[in-house]
């Protein structure tokens, strides 16, 4: 069987000072090319696995694993370098840098990624027009809708062509058809690409739309 891209084993996380224990020891492996939510009540824990599993914070117990290796306890350096070249992230209510162009903005997180503005330009650009954003790309954030920001979140994500996107509540506070415009972008980018997609949500709009449902 195909190694998947990305899994969690034996999760399990307690904030310091906390007395409550997440994930119960959660063990997924999430499949290429699906879009996956995760789901669940309030303070489950959605948010903080999104940072688990995108290797900002470290579990109490357990790993996460990319193509089967265990990287959640890797030095600080490495997983800095593995987020900047594998893993796109789609933050709610993304805050951009208001005295940069939305152009500026998406092609930003290649630049942590060692590679050059020209060689990104061309996707950035095209990335903006999939998400109907194209005449925007001169424009300030400032002026730039809640819509369109989360969509230039989404381009922005997926600028690095990541191999894990991760998405927190990315359609909260958009109405049906922006809704709708990063929904299918997340889910074209897992189909054509066959990227590991996984989203927080308790929007019924997006439970509808993905292939899979892990509830917490
Ligand atoms: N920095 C923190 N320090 C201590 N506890 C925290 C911290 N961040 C979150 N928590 C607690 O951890 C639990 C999980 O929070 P998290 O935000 O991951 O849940 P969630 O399922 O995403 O919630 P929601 O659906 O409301 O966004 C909650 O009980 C929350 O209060």
């Amino acid at each position: 069987m195909r190694v998947p891209t990305l899994a969690v084993r034996d999760l399990t996380f307690r904030y310091r000072g906390s007395h409550d224990e997440l994930f119960d020891g959660l063990t997924h492996a999430f499949t290429p090319g699906k879009v996956t939510a995760l789901t669940g009540p309030s303070g489950r824990g959605k948010s903080t696995l999104l940072h688990i599993i995108g290797l900002l914070r470290s579990p109490t117990t357990g790993d996460v694993l990319l193509d089967g290796t265990p990287v959640s306890a890797a030095r600080d350096l490495t997983r800095s370098a593995l987020r900047a070249r594998r893993i796109g992230f789609v933050f709610q209510d993304s805050e951009l840098d208001p005295a940069r162009k939305v152009i500026d903005s998406v092609v930003e997180p290649a630049l942590y990624a060692g590679r050059s503005r020209s060689d990104v330009l061309p996707r950035a650009y095209d990335l903006l027009d999939e998400l109907g954003l194209a005449e925007r790309a001169d424009h300030r954030p400032g002026q730039v809708s809640g819509g369109q920001a989360q969509r230039l979140a989404v381009c922005r994500a997926l600028l690095n062509e990541p191999d894990v996107v991760l998405a927190d509540e990315p359609t909260g506070n958009l109405d049906l058809g922006n809704a709708g415009l990063v929904i299918d972008a997340l889910t074209r980018t897992a189909r054509e690409r066959s990227d590991t997609v996984v989203i927080a949500t308790h929007d019924p709009f997006v439970l509808e739309r993905v292939d899979e449902v892990v509830a917490l």
